[in-house]
């Protein structure tokens, strides 16, 4: 199913290709909208301390696990993430042990990522320590990072006690944010890129190019942004609350964009942000 096909990660785990994102999901519809996903083919869900929503996302993955004995958990990949207020060791344990209570229906948690670098050196490292040790007590699969840049990456792999690297770094990256030094340094240190705003928060949907390469190849623009995460190797992470945009967002592994297609759509002169950009955050000796 298309939904399932993977990478692998650094971890040795596979994680899903495609993703449902479920920021600015309410909880009312989260549960109805990951149970309908599940449905449709979808087997990774990203969420967040921050969503509010964990606990919903996880009833929707259980209310689909219990329909089915052919459903496994062991096919299913469910992230979420530490946000910034809950930097440090400490925090950092008492944030994954109420995302594990939320999460008590689907038995584990398979990522467990940064949110992002805002605090200091010593919260962070204290963090990565606290997610090191979850890995080892067996709820979390995975952990890594999201909106890092090369100093806060250089920074976390230069911990003398670190013992799990980060298995992804998920930062906003489409073709009007290209990112490019960041997702090179990321795949030279093994660390897969997922993409957030994967859409643009589909607000470049009328883009002349894009517009170009969807009536060529007879997909939807949100369908070749989609395809373009994939065609650079990156997770990619669409969100939709619309049922009906469900499946046509996960048929695109058939869209195979050529190197022209891919020159047309890039912008990497642009610097298109949808939300936050984590990644400039200022070191300790930058501040
Ligand atoms: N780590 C981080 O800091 C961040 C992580 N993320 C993650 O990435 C996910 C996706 O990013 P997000 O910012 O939500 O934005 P996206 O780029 O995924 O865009 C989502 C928007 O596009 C609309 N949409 C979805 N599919 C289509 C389609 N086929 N045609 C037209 N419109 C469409 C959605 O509307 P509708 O829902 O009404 O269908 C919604 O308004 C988040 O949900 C979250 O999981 C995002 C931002 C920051
Ligand atoms: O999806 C997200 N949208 C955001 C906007 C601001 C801060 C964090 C996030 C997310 O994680």
């Amino acid at each position: 199913m298309s939904g399932s096909i993977s990478y692998t990660l650094n971890s040795g785990n596979t994680i899903p290709k495609v993703g449902l994102g479920v920021y600015k999901t309410s909880p009312e519809v989260a549960e109805n909208i990951v149970y309908e996903a599940l449905k449709a083919g979808y087997r990774h869900v990203d969420s967040a301390a921050l969503y509010k929503n964990e606990k919903e996302v996880c009833e929707g993955i259980a209310k689909w696990l219990a329909e089915d004995p052919a459903n496994k958990r062991e096919d299913l990949f469910y992230t979420t993430k530490v946000y910034d207020d809950h930097h440090g060791y400490e925090l950092t344990k008492k944030s994954v042990a109420e995302s594990l209570e939320k999460a008590a229906k689907i038995g584990y948690i398979d990522l467990v990522l940064m949110h992002s670098p805002k605090s200091d050196y010593e919260k962070r490292h204290g963090s990565w320590k606290a997610l090191q040790e979850a890995v080892a007590e067996g709820k979390v699969k995975n952990i890594g990072v999201s909106n890092y840049g090369v100093k806060h990456l250089n920074e976390l792999l230069a911990y003398k006690d670190l013992k799990i690297k980060p298995a992804v770094n998920q930062i906003e990256v489409h073709p009007w944010l290209m990112r490019s030094e960041l997702c090179k340094y990321c795949h030279e240190q093994g660390i897969l890129i997922e993409a957030y705003s994967p859409l643009a928060k589909a607000r470049k949907f009328d883009d002349p190019d894009l517009q170009t390469l969807a009536s060529k190849l007879g997909k939807s623009a949100g369908q070749i942004l989609i395809a373009w995460s994939l065609a650079k190797g990156y997770v990619v992470l669409p969100k939709t609350e619309t049922k009906a945009r469900l499946v046509p967002n996960l048929e695109v592994f058939d869209i195979k964009l050529s190197e022209e297609d891919l020159a047309l759509l890039e912008k990497p002169n642009e610097y298109f942000t949808t939300g936050w950009d984590p990644t400039v955050y200022p070191l300790d000796d930058e501040k």
